[in-house]
């Protein structure tokens, strides 16, 4: 489970990113979180995963405070941020390898991850080439691989879908279901309003930093579809 307490972020004493967010991710879920450009989307799950300090407020993964115990919370953590920053001079492969030796991730599981991952998101041909010559694309899927490899209960992921072809996304998709099916948590944000009513099973509006609008997607949107919800937002 993911909590979420009055967190509030500001970059300075104009810029309140994020203002008294109260949010829970329980286990299953697959949590959409919506808002326009500069709405606090970002800086929320950043604070989430601990890239980043925040002014006020709690966040607790599995019960553990991501400020004072960082560590043992991004050991039960995949983030996939939105635009991948990966080393150029090492192969996919390689890569992957670096991130599962920072996990500790035992050979049995890493070599499985990597064939079963690799596999779904048509990859494994490519594992072997260096990562300064892969697409933008082909470096989403590589951080993706990464990310999966030390299993993690929870995966939080920024944008996941922008620059996936429809194969990709498709199977990432598949990962996100499966894996919400198994018991864990996914959260991710996106402006792709139709693949967040399809998947999710909750939702979040985030407008000018406040949480508008939150809960069950079928609660949130009544007899309305996302779309329409996250225009009356833009326009109160
Ligand atoms: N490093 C920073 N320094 C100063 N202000 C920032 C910084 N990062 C974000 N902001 C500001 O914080 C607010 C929230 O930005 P954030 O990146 O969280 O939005 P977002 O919802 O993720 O937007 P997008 O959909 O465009 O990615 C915006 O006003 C943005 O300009």
């Amino acid at each position: 489970m993911i909590e979420i307490k009055n967190l509030t972020k500001k970059y300075n004493e104009q810029t309140i990113a994020v203002n008294h967010l109260n949010m829970t991710i329980q286990d299953g879920d697959i949590y959409g979180f919506v808002g326009a450009n500069g709405a606090g989307k970002s800086t929320t799950i950043k604070s989430i995963v601990g890239i980043h300090d925040f002014d006020d407020g709690e966040i607790f993964i599995e019960g553990k405070s991501i400020l004072e115990d960082p560590v043992n919370c991004k050991k039960e953590l995949a983030f996939v941020p939105d635009s991948p920053n990966l080393y150029d001079n090492l192969t996919g492969l390689q890569y992957i390898n670096f991130i599962s030796n920072i996990y500790e991730v035992p050979l049995v599981i890493r070599r499985a991850n990597i064939e079963k991952y690799g596999n779904l998101l048509n990859m494994t041909s490519k594992l072997n080439d260096l990562i300064s010559s892969y697409s933008h694309g082909m470096k989403q899927r590589i951080t993706l691989i990464a990310a999966l490899v030390h299993e993690p209960k929870i995966f939080i992921l920024d944008e996941p879908f922008v620059g996936l072809d429809p194969t990709a996304t498709i199977q990432l998709r598949k990962i996100m279901s499966e894996h919400a099916k198994k018991g864990g948590i996914v959260f991710f944000s996106s402006h792709v309003l139709e693949v967040i009513e399809k998947l999710c099973n909750k939702v979040a509006i985030i407008h000018h930093g406040e949480l508008i609008k939150h809960g069950k997607t079928k609660d949130v949107l009544g007899d309305k579809n996302l779309e329409d919800i996250f225009m009356e937002v833009q326009n109160d």
